[in-house]
């Protein structure tokens, strides 16, 4: 995740999702439609939300679409905004939906349509906006470019210097929001870059990413599904965590209440295995550790139920469109016995990652009595946790 200009500047997206998607047919839009069992627009919501680099993602809908979208979206944070006939008019609504909330240092605003969006391409665009105005990525044209001539072939297009414009595109929010008020309404705009240059702004180009392409056609839908099923990588990561153990605490461990006559002692419940879980799953996503997403410091993780920790990993890993392939545990302690609690804790830990029980290993040594765990003074646990993604990610 990059944020562009100082860290303290407010940097929000918008999504434009108020289309009706004729062209790709079907009686859904093609926001709502299904790519690997996920609405095109919560793909990509979680591409954008998954980068972390905005401060607020605002989405732009149809008249009266709240409600779908809502559902679609679950818990995810947006704030909607009823968009235009135009996409234009529903990006200048949602401008002007953030201008009345008090502005923005700088906006990127997407297409609900390329539900795929490479956080590398994100960093490309809030790296320009350090020095410029705005910027898109870019792909060079390809093939041979040609007019047609009712049915036959017409002139040649020199293909030379042409680009082919994706989303997202990323501005200073004043001189956006300046140049899309400016823009006469009579004239139709393809996109908000050329609302910016109409404006007499330079926008600075960036490298595209095929995987942007946008859903147009029916048979855009396929190809997105296929890029979500191949290839995929696998991701392994590890997680380790101790805590002390100490009288009048209740023993949590493995998502389960262990009768013991001392508990683990933390500023969560210390449930020191869904802990190792949490960071081995955060290590495999590559997004720092539980400590940099629940901050210690933060007092409404006081006494937290770790089931939320572990939630929150697994989300994280739906976010990327990502699989938990294996969950391997190992808890050290000398006492008390974890072979009575095994299945519980297989059970209860796969409930929550909602993964088969086969895929959670549970296992626990002692360390021959040496050391804080040998002479009772707390508990470890590590564990590995092997996850597959999207080769998108
Ligand atoms: N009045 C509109 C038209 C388009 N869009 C959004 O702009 C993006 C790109 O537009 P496009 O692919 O043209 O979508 P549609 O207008 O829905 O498609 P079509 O032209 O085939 O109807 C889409 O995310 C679409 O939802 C929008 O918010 N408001
Ligand atoms: C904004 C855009 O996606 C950039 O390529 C494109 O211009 C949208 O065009 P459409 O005709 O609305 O599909």
């Amino acid at each position: 995740m990059r944020r562009c200009m100082t860290s303290n500047n407010k940097i929000v997206a918008l999504i434009v999702a108020a289309g009706q998607g004729n062209r790709a047919g079907g009686d859904t839009p093609k926001q709502f439609r299904l790519i690997a069992g996920k609405a095109v627009l919560a793909h990509a919501y979680d591409a954008l939300a998954v980068h972390g680099g905005f401060d607020a993602i605002h989405i732009v809908l149809g008249d009266g679409q709240e409600g779908i979208a809502r559902a679609i979206l679950g818990e995810r944070a947006a704030s909607f905004v009823t968009g235009a006939d135009s996409r234009r008019g529903s990006v200048r609504a949602g401008l002007e939906a953030i201008a009345a909330q008090g502005g923005a240092d700088a906006v990127l605003i997407h297409d609900a349509a390329r539900p795929f969006v490479p956080g590398a391409v994100i960093d490309r665009l809030l790296a320009a906006l350090d020095g410029g105005t705005g910027a898109i990525p870019t792909l060079p044209v390809a093939d041979t470019l040609i007019r047609d001539a009712s049915g036959t072939m017409g002139d040649g297009v020199d293909r030379g210097g042409l680009h082919r414009v994706q989303t997202p595109q990323a501005f200073r929010f004043d001189a956006i929001m300046a140049a899309h008020r400016a823009w006469d309404i009579a004239r139709e705009a393809t996109d908000d870059a050329q609302i910016l240059k109409g404006w007499g702004h330079d926008v600075i180009l960036v490298q595209g990413d095929e995987r942007l392409e946008k859903l147009t056609y029916p048979q855009d839908f396929a190809r997105a599904d296929a890029q979500l099923a191949t290839p995929r990588s696998t991701r392994v990561g590890m997680g380790y965590d101790v805590h002390r153990l100490a009288p009048d605490e209740e023993l949590w461990l493995g998502g389960v209440l262990v009768p013991h006559d001392r508990g683990l002692a933390g500023h969560s419940d210390a449930d020191v295995a869904l802990h190792a879980i949490v960071d081995a799953m955060l290590g495999a996503l590559a997004e720092g550790d539980i400590g940099s997403h629940f901050p210690p410091s933060d007092p409404q993780w006081r006494g937290a139920s770790s089931d939320r920790f572990l939630a929150y990993a697994r989300d994280r890993v739906t976010a990327r469109n990502g699989r938990i392939e294996h969950i391997d545990l190992t808890i050290i302690c000398e006492a008390p016995k974890i072979g009575p609690h095994r299945d519980a804790m297989r059970a209860r830990i796969a409930a929550i990652l909602a993964v088969p029980v086969d895929r959670v290993s549970v296992k626990a040594t002692t360390t021959e009595r040496l050391g804080f765990a040998g002479r009772r003074e707390g508990i470890a646990a590590q564990a590995v946790a092997t996850l597959s993604l999207p080769a998108l990610s």
